[in-house]
């Protein structure tokens, strides 16, 4: 079992949570046996026997509560840790996906994952693997307990364990099945919840503040009709199983009976066995039902794996030099049934040149720029760096080259200089020249902690052109040799454009692809070429 995976990874954690619960049933064990053997002393009128033996039940029951204390602190560090390496692994394969992998799913289906998911994880998971680990030791105590008292008794419980195992292992598949399904409806739900509340604005403004009710409410009963529904399999699973439970005690009461009246057995026995086939029939309900439920979280840790494509990483790539990118006789379209976008399109961008792509709006401009940058790979016909294949050249490398400017630029909550640098160490002489460069100077002047004023909201206090000269700096920071621009300066006034776009055409050995809507005289004499797509297309 997958989870399994993460518990042999903390083994010397899991091991000590497992023998406080060991020690733990043991003290419980000795209070039953304290509590039976009283029993048989007060029968027996000594009073000696009797006061030590409920002294002893007294005491054990004490360690036992503050054993039990340490076992949840010790629960929740372990938890938490497990909790942590399958974030961590989950971090791992989505910073290792590329642009297509990634997308597969939502950035709230990926939340919905590393939140509600491992909630479930932990519920369902952990916390019934440490049950059951309890409830066994709790059964093997109490057996060897009924041993002691009279072995008829072990061969009874070992025979209707026999039949509470295999019951409710019948609904294992359903329950399974439903939990996914509740995982789904999750996603679902934290989808909607973003959808709508990123989309506030136009609502509001659209007088439709009702919509957000209706759509939270639509999803809320999805959630519920799939929970009532995972509560519907588990509880007929847990009536069967405590039913038989239930059953099985009076059994052993009535053997019990049966063994003292044919002095078999202390008078004892009758509080031991109430109290060890209590405790073995509940426990041993309840493990067949945690069992189930630890199962049903195999699915949505597998749910995990199967979001990403394996292939990714497996593939040999050859370290291609700068040089022309060519695409030869390439056609793209989104989806199987789509009509292509264009279809044996062949384009030379040589090496250093600077070039401008205009076309209609949804003739393919932007699409063209995510070919070059290898965001999207799923062409036919060929596309080259410097002569090799772009299926042989990795994202790493591109990315290595290629600076991408696009129009609604990602603004991190964090610093102004964080979003500049990425995190990475650049002198602060370094960004003050290029915060120069990009006209940003005044905005920094009025922010409360200069550089290290933090963006909050996705930047929300920002006007769409600051976005824009960030993105500029950011990526005029990052220095490469490709640059690719997407209506980058479309938020921003002319001469602020003008400037930006010439600091980026004016710079020698670099390759530009700009696409605008807004093509400027000064700006067009700084191209090579200006590459109409509505023409090339044909
Ligand atoms: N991720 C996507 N999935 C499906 N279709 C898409 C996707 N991205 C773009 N398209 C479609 O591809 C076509 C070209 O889009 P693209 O953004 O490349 O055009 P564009 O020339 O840059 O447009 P604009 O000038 O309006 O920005 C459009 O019809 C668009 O709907």
């Amino acid at each position: 079992m997958e989870l399994l995976k993460y518990f042999r990874k903390l083994k010397w954690e899991f091991l000590f949570v497992v023998f406080l619960i060991v020690v733990n049933a043991g003290f419980l064990t000795l209070a039953g046996i304290s509590s039976a053997n009283a029993l048989s002393a007060v029968a027996k009128f000594r009073a000696n026997e009797f006061f030590m033996w409920v002294a002893v039940m007294g005491l054990a029951y004490i360690v036992y509560a503050i054993v039990n204390c340490l076992v949840n602190i010790e629960q929740a560090r372990f938890s938490q840790n497990v909790d942590k390496l399958i974030r961590k692994d989950i971090a791992t394969e989505l910073s290792r996906s590329n642009y297509a992998t990634f997308h597969k799913q939502t950035v709230s289906t990926y939340s919905s994952w590393l939140t509600n998911d491992i909630t479930t994880i932990n519920n369902f998971g952990i916390a019934d693997f440490l049950m059951i680990v309890r409830q066994v030791f709790e059964i093997i105590f109490g057996m060897l307990t009924l041993a002691y008292f009279n072995f008829s008794l072990v061969i009874t419980v070992v025979i209707l364990t026999i039949i509470m195992g295999v019951v409710p292992n019948l609904f294992s598949k359903i329950l399974s099945k439903k939990s996914l399904e509740y995982t789904h409806a999750n996603e679902r739900l934290v989808n909607t919840i973003n959808d709508i509340l990123n989309g506030f604005n136009t609502l509001f403004l659209a007088n439709l503040p009702q919509t957000i009710i209706k759509k939270i409410n639509k999803s809320s009963d999805d959630v519920k009709k799939h929970t009532v529904q995972y509560a519907k399999a588990a509880g007929v699973t847990q009536a069967i199983t405590n039913g038989l439970a239930f059953i099985s005690q009076v059994i052993i009461l009535e053997q019990t009976g049966w063994l003292i009246l044919h002095n078999l057995t202390p008078v004892g026995t009758i509080s031991g066995a109430q109290f060890f086939a209590g405790t073995i029939f509940a426990e041993l309900s309840g493990i067949s039902f945690n069992w189930q439920e630890f199962k049903s979280v195999k699915p949505i840790i597998q749910k995990f794996k199967s979001g990403f494509d394996k292939k990714d990483n497996e593939q040999i790539f050859k370290n291609v030099e700068l040089g022309n990118i060519k695409f030869n006789n390439i056609s793209y379209k989104y989806s199987k049934n789509d009509k292509p976008l264009f279809q044996n399109l062949n384009l030379d961008f040589q090496l250093n040149n600077k070039y401008i792509l205009v076309g209609d709006s949804a003739a393919g401009k932007s699409t063209i720029l995510n070919l070059v940058a290898g965001l999207l790979r799923n062409n036919s016909g060929d596309i080259k760096m410097n002569d090799i294949s772009y299926s042989a050249i990795s994202d790493n490398d591109l990315h290595e080259k290629i600076s991408y400017l696009q129009q609604d630029p990602y603004i991190f909550s964090a610093s102004l200089k964080w979003n500049l640098t990425l995190g990475k160490n650049i002198p602060d002489a370094k960004i003050n020249n290029v915060i120069h460069e990009c006209g940003l100077e005044d905005m920094v002047a009025k922010l409360p902690n200069g550089l290290d004023t933090v963006l909050s909201d996705q930047g929300k206090q920002l006007s769409g052109g600051q976005k824009q000269r960030i993105s500029f700096a950011r990526e005029i920071l990052r220095d490469k040799p490709i640059y690719l621009l997407d209506e980058a300066t479309s938020a921003l006034d002319k001469s602020a454009s003008v400037k930006l776009e010439k600091a980026i055409l004016s710079k020698k050995n670099t390759t530009v692809i700009m696409v605008t809507h807004h093509l400027r005289e000064e700006i067009k004499q700084l191209a090579n070429e200006v590459i109409n797509l509505n023409e090339v297309k044909e």
